[in-house]
């Protein structure tokens, strides 16, 4: 045990769980969807919470189900064949008889958690929020895509389940919310500017030359920083999204087609099979070499930044930026999001850390898993 937790352990003074666990005894049952990366690092925050949240908040979290993209795990009345995770329990994948086991019978409060990056399952999200199920997502395609199944969803939200989305941008940082909290005490967004990509702010901080940049992207694949299809990130629609889904809560119906964006896909690779890109990683060597010698000249560095403003003025792309810049002395996957608003006007509010990774990004989403549970009413 280090210093820190044998302190606390030891305290005479520790403070006693929350005195509302008993009167406030709620259950949530949970279905995951897409147990990748992402997922299955929740699966196992959630596992390890279970007890705690159960003991000291009153919240009894039932795990009912698990769907992959062809199958599927339902749990059943027998304890025995639940514990087994095996041929006999999985079954073919089948979303509607998902969300109705995960529903279950009667008035009980659920929540399918989606951490797929799959636009089928987020089309879903509309008719389950009016079903009264609760809707948790890190995955932006709902967020970002087309504004009238945006507009769906947060109709469907006003009178069904709840819908929370933070981890769609910048992962486990407060940025959603962070708006959410100014736009809701009076204040008016103004303009937003950052670094919103983990893995390009990986990228940028690694790349110097000495190790190619295939090899740096690939490594950033295996370290869970990249989405699925790497070239989401590289084409900067994966930041474009996330602007997408800031301007949307500020009440600006932007889409991503509003969003000037610089790739970094050849275009020679941008509509090959996944499989074969990652395979001809090296065709990015070259061109990513011109550009970081051209910001070396200048005595810069690269960094790929975003930035919208009220006049919908969206861009993304990469650039070289000086050395004494804001942006150029961050670490590892740190995003920066600076909001300028009428109350932030002088000098802009900043959040910053971590942007991507599977442990921060599962957080994210037991947050807002957590902030709805909190508002649950008790049911028998
Ligand atoms: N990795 C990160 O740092 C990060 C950060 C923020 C947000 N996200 C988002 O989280 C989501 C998951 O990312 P990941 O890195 O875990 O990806 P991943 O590819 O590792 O996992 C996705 C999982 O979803 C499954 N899947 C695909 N289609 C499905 C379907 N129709 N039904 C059920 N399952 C399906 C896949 O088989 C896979 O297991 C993505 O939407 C991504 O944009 C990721
Ligand atoms: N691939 C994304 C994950 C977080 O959305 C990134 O690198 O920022």
């Amino acid at each position: 045990m280090d210093s820190c937790a044998s302190l606390i352990a030891e305290h005479p003074y520790r403070l006693p769980p929350l005195q509302a666990a008993s009167s406030r005894r709620r259950t949530l049952a949970v279905g995951l969807i897409g147990p990748g990366r992402v997922g299955s690092v929740l699966l196992a925050q959630l596992r390890a919470a279970q007890e705690r949240l159960a003991r000291e908040a009153g919240l009894e979290l039932k795990l009912c189900g698990v769907a992959a993209s062809r199958r599927m795990w339902l749990d059943c009345d027998d304890p025995e064949l639940n514990a087994q995770h095996d041929a006999q329990t999985w079954r073919p994948a089948d979303l509607d008889q998902f969300a109705a086991h995960v529903r279950g019978e009667g008035q009980r409060h659920a929540m399918l958690i989606d951490c797929s990056a799959s636009d089928m399952v987020a089309s879903q999200y509309p008719y389950w929020l009016a079903s009264g199920l609760h809707v948790v997502t890190p995955s932006k395609l709902a967020s970002s895509g087309p504004l009238s199944r945006w507009q769906s969803i947060r109709a469907a939200s006003q009178y069904g389940g709840r819908f929370r989305y933070e981890a769609t941008v910048c992962a486990g940082l407060p940025v959603v919310q962070t708006l959410r909290d100014l736009l809701d005490t009076g204040d008016q967004l103004l303009s937003v500017e950052g670094m919103f990509s983990g893995t390009l702010a990986w990228l940028c901080c690694q790349y110097d030359g000495q190790r190619p940049f295939s090899a740096l992207l690939r490594e950033a694949h295996a370290l869970g920083y990249t989405e699925p299809d790497p070239r989401d990130d590289l084409s900067g629609m994966d930041v474009a999204r996330k602007l997408v889904i800031l301007a949307r809560e500020a009440g600006w119906p932007l889409s991503l087609h509003d969003v000037a964006v610089e790739s970094l896909v050849p275009a020679e690779l941008a509509e090959v099979p996944v499989e074969e890109f990652m395979a001809r990683l090296e065709q990015l060597d070259a061109p990513m070499a011109q550009r970081l010698a051209a910001a070396q000249a200048a005595q810069g560095v690269l960094r790929h930044v975003a930035s919208l403003d009220c006049d919908g003025r969206a861009r993304v792309g990469l650039h070289a930026l000086p050395a004494a810049h804001a942006f150029a002395h961050t670490r590892l996957t740190d995003n920066i999001v600076q909001f300028r608003t009428q109350r932030y006007r002088d000098n802009p509010l900043l959040v910053q850390g971590p942007g991507a990774g599977p442990e921060v990004t599962a957080a994210g989403v037991f947050a807002d898993l957590l902030r709805i549970a909190e508002s649950l009413e008790v049911r028998a």
